[in-house]
C-alpha cells in the first residue's frame, strides 16, 4: 500500500512543489502556518488542481495530467475530515453515519456497527450531533468518513478546535483506527506531540516545499525540521510488558532497551510510542553508581553536533538512537567522540497517554 503524491501548483502569492511516497499506517503533513499542508490535502481530494502532477493511491492513478487524467472528487474514494465535525445537525448520529454509506460504491466495507465499535460512539447512535462533545463529534465525523469505503484517509488537524481533555479523549480512538482499521491515513498536524504519538511517517513543509521526510523517530531528531522552542528528541515504539502497582511502575520494552515509568493504565502487550526530549537524556561516562540502575541504558557515541551553547549527542542504545543535549562545557568534561561508551540516563519522557488515575503529567513529560 502506498501513496505517491507529486504536484506543482502555483498560485498569484504561493507556489507548491511536493513530491513524497507514504505507506502503510499515519503520514504527518507537518509544518508552520502558511506551508502548504492543507493545499496538499486538498489536491490529493481532489479540491484543487495543480498545473502539473501525478497522484497514485495503491495502484489507482487518481491525477496524471501528462496523460490527462483527473479523476473528480467523487469518484476518488477519499475519506476526509477536517478541524470541525461539520455533521447534519436534524440527524441522529446514526442517520448522519447512514449518509456517510450513501457515498460507497459497491459491496463490502465495514458495518456501522463494527465502526461505531471502533469509535466508542455506540452509546451515542440514536443522539443528535448538538447534544454531544465536540471529540464525540469527530469520532462521529470520523465514522461517517469510513462508512463511506474509502481507499485512503485525509485528516486536517482534526483535534485543533478542540481542548486539552477532548483531545486526549480522543487520541486512543485515531490510534486504534490507525493499527486496526488498514487503511492508510494522512493527517495534517502542527504538534510535535500528536505527530510523536500518531505518525509512522513524517513528510516536512515549508513554503511549499518539502525540506525533510522519513519515520517519526528520524525527523524528531533533528532541531531544525521541528519548531521553534519545541524541543528535538526521538520516538521510540515501545510494548507494555508488565505491572507492578505496589512499585506503582509499568515495564515498557523497546529498540533502546527496558524502561520503567509511573504506573499506566494500558493493558500489557499495547504499544505506544515514548518521545524522550533531548534535554530528558543525561550521559555518564561509568556506569552511574549511587543511582538507581532503573533507566539507565548503555550505549555508544554515534554522533556529535554543535547547536549554540549545547551540544546534541546521539547514543546508540541497542536498535534506537537516544538524543541528549548536553552544554558544550559537559561534552568537553566527559570528553565525548564518535565511539566513546557512555551510560544513558532517562530522567523524563513526554508521554500523555494511559497514566494511571490520579496521575498527571503536567506540561506532557513524566519524570521517571
Ligand atoms: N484558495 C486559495 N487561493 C490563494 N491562495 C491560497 C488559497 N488557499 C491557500 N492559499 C495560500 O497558500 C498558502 C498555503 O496555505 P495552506 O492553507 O495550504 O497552508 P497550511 O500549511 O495548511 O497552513 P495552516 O496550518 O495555517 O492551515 C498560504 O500562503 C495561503 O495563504
Amino acid at each position: 500500500m502506498t501513496i505517491d503524491v507529486d504536484v506543482t501548483l502555483h498560485r498569484d502569492t504561493f507556489s507548491l512543489e511536493v513530491t513524497f511516497t507514504a505507506g502503510a499506517g499515519l503520514t504527518a503533513l507537518f509544518g508552520r502556518s502558511g506551508s502548504g499542508k492543507t493545499t496538499v490535502i486538498d489536491l490529493i481530494a481532489g479540491l484543487a488542481q495543480p498545473q502539473r502532477g501525478r497522484i497514485v493511491v495503491d495502484g489507482t492513478v487518481l491525477l496524471d495530467t501528462d496523460r490527462g487524467v483527473r479523476v473528480p472528487v467523487h469518484r476518488r474514494r477519499i475519506g476526509c475530515v477536517f478541524q470541525e465535525a461539520r455533521l447534519l445537525p436534524h440527524l441522529s448520529v446514526r442517520q448522519n453515519l447512514r449518509f456517510g454509506r450513501l457515498f460507497s460504491r459497491g459491496q463490502g466495507g465495514p458495518s456501522l456497527e463494527a465502526v461505531a465499535e471502533l469509535l466508542g460512539i455506540v452509546a451515542l447512535l440514536e443522539r443528535r450531533p448538538a447534544g454531544l462533545s465536540g471529540g464525540e463529534r469527530q469520532r462521529v465525523a470520523i465514522g461517517r468518513a469510513l462508512l463511506a469505503r474509502p481507499r485512503l484517509l485525509l485528516m486536517d488537524e482534526p483535534l485543533s478546535a478542540l481542548d486539552e481533555a477532548r483531545k486526549r479523549e480522543i487520541l486512543p480512538y485515531i490510534e486504534r483506527l490507525r493499527d486496526e482499521a488498514g487503511l492508510p491515513i494522512v493527517y495534517v498536524s502542527h504538534s510535535v506531540a500528536e505527530v510523536a504519538r500518531l505518525a509512522s511517517t513524517v513528510v516536512v513543509l515549508e513554503g511549499g516545499r518539502v525540506v525533510g521526510q522519513g519515520s517519526v523517530d528520524a525527523v524528531l531528531r533533528r532541531s531544525d525540521l521541528i519548531p521553534d522552542g519545541a524541543e528535538a528528541g526521538s520516538v521510540l515504539a515501545m510494548t507494555v510488558t508488565a505491572h507492578d502497582p505496589d512499585a506503582g511502575l509499568t515495564r515498557l520494552v523497546g529498540p533502546a532497551g527496558t524502561l520503567d515509568v509511573p504506573l499506566l493504565a494500558l493493558p500489557t502487550g499495547r504499544r505506544l510510542n515514548l518521545r524522550l526530549p533531548a534535554r530528558d537524556v543525561l550521559l555518564a561516562t561509568e556506569a552511574p553508581r549511587s543511582l538507581s540502575a532503573r533507566n539507565v541504558l548503555p550505549g555508544r557515541v554515534a554522533g556529535l553536533r554543535e547547536e549554540g551553547a549545547a551540544c546534541l549527542v546521539e547514543v546508540a542504545c541497542g536498535e534506537a538512537i537516544l538524543l541528549a543535549r548536553l552544554t558544550r562545557g559537559s561534552a568537553r568534561d566527559l570528553d565525548l567522540a564518535v565511539g566513546r561508551s557512555v551510560h544513558a540516563i532517562v530522567k523524563s519522557v513526554a508521554l500523555d497517554a494511559g497514566l494511571a488515575p490520579g496521575l498527571s503529567a503536567p506540561g506532557g513529560r513524566i519524570e521517571i
